[in-house]
């Protein structure tokens, strides 16, 4: 079966590539919206599952196509990308000191099957003043990313600790999306061994 990578993301292609499939990518431009009173991870789910079905529609039989989204969340609020500079910071700021949820949808979508998931990290980071905020957002990093950070660059050092699936937090939980591609259909190394 061909799988196509659902994703602008250069980060889900990497890890997509750990995984050890072969697979295209075609971007997938969906309003990312949250409905009124949305549950976090009904929403990551439903634009998980939206962004393949886009990408889906397109194609023939035998295909199958992974979507992703990944937002953080504070106290039940979903923190989705920053609008602005006064937005991230204002983001990391009140993210600082605290624990919070980081909710990686994956979704696969086939001929006639929609197989998702929603993984849970929990994220705690250290106390952010407004000036370390701003010098950060000056790294360039926090712009095009759930939450403000990246955990995976500079944003890292903002991060006391880690409770979950790493790979999830930077945009593709390895393990869950392995064994979900193999529910699907689709080979990767682990499957392929056994
Ligand atoms: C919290 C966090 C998020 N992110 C990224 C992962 C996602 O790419 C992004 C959240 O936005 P998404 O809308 O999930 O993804 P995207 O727009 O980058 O790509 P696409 O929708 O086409 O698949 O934030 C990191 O890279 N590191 C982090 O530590």
């Amino acid at each position: 079966m061909k799988l196509i990578l659902a994703s602008q993301s250069p980060r889900r292609r990497e890890l997509l590539t750990q995984i050890g499939a072969e697979f295209t990518v075609q971007v997938a431009d969906i309003d990312e919206t949250p409905l009124v009173d949305e549950d976090p991870a009904a929403y990551v789910e439903r634009l998980a599952i939206e962004k393949a079905q886009a990408v889906a529609r397109l194609q023939g039989d035998d295909v199958a196509v992974l979507g992703s989204d990944t937002s953080v969340v504070l106290d039940g609020e979903i923190l989705g990308k920053p609008l602005d500079q006064a937005d991230a910071v204002r983001t990391l700021v009140k993210l600082g000191g605290r624990e919070h949820q980081v909710l990686t949808a994956i979704a696969i979508v086939t001929a006639g099957q929609v197989f998702s998931r929603v993984i849970t990290t929990d994220v705690s980071m250290m106390p952010v003043s407004a000036a370390q905020a701003e010098a950060y957002w000056m790294t360039g990093e926090p712009a095009d990313k759930a939450g403000s950070y990246g955990i995976q660059g500079k944003g890292g050092v903002l991060v006391a600790g880690v409770r979950g699936s790493y790979s999830a937090v930077v945009g593709l939980p390895l393990h869950e999306t392995a064994l979900l591609l193999a529910e699907a259909g689709v080979p990767t190394w682990l499957t392929q061994a056994t």
